[in-house]
């Protein structure tokens, strides 16, 4: 285990085997609609490349960067995108794969987006939620973990962009904070 850690919350079992029941649930949901799979970018990487290849049906992929502006997106809800799709969404079956939900700004955002821009239909598969600091109605229609209100890294999620090559999901030391 990083020495950065305290606690781990998802074993690197514990994450691919939900993978595993979550591509299961896609494959059937998705055979034959040809999904378009959204990665918001960087978090969401490790679970869209794992989930991906789970999903035993023709689907494509595209990536999208999203940032906020001026302090954080859970304070000011504005969202500026950093790179945009190649492809077209107007009349697709989108997939938007997320690391984590937490205000659920982010997302709400993008869904919007997404809607404006005509896909057939909108769903978002995230392997973690924490329900406790949403501040939009959002809801997730596919979800890997619900987590506790506690800031968690791993399995792409960062601090100070470290940390995302973690096979688990866990909570740092406190001293990492202060150091
Ligand atoms: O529900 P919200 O409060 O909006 O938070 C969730 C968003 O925050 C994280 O991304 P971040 O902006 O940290 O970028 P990263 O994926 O590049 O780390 C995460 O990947 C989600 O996209
Ligand atoms: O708990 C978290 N960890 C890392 N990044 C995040 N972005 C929103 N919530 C989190």
């Amino acid at each position: 285990m990083h020495e950065d850690i305290r606690e781990v919350l998802l074993s690197e079992s514990d994450i691919q085997e939900k993978v595993k029941e979550l591509g299961a649930r896609l494959t059937k949901d998705y055979s034959g609609l040809n999904p378009l799979c959204i990665c918001v970018l960087k978090g969401a990487a490790p679970f869209m490349s794992d989930l991906v290849r789970a999903i035993d049906t023709d689907l494509e992929m595209d990536y999208m960067a999203v940032s906020s502006y001026g302090a954080s997106t859970s304070s000011s809800g504005v969202v500026r995108i950093v790179k945009d799709l190649d492809t077209a969404v107007e009349g697709r079956h989108v997939i938007v794969v997320e690391d984590i939900i937490d205000s659920g700004l982010t997302l709400s955002y993008l869904l919007d987006l997404l809607r404006r821009r005509n896909a057939a239909s909108v769903k978002v598969a995230t392997l973690l939620d924490k329900p406790a600091r949403r501040t939009t109605g959002l809801k997730p229609d596919y979800c890997g973990f619900e987590v506790p209100d506690e800031f968690v890294v791993g399995y792409g999620l960062d601090y100070a962009e470290k940390y995302r090559n973690l096979p688990y999901i866990g909570v740092l030391k406190e001293n990492v904070y202060s150091d």
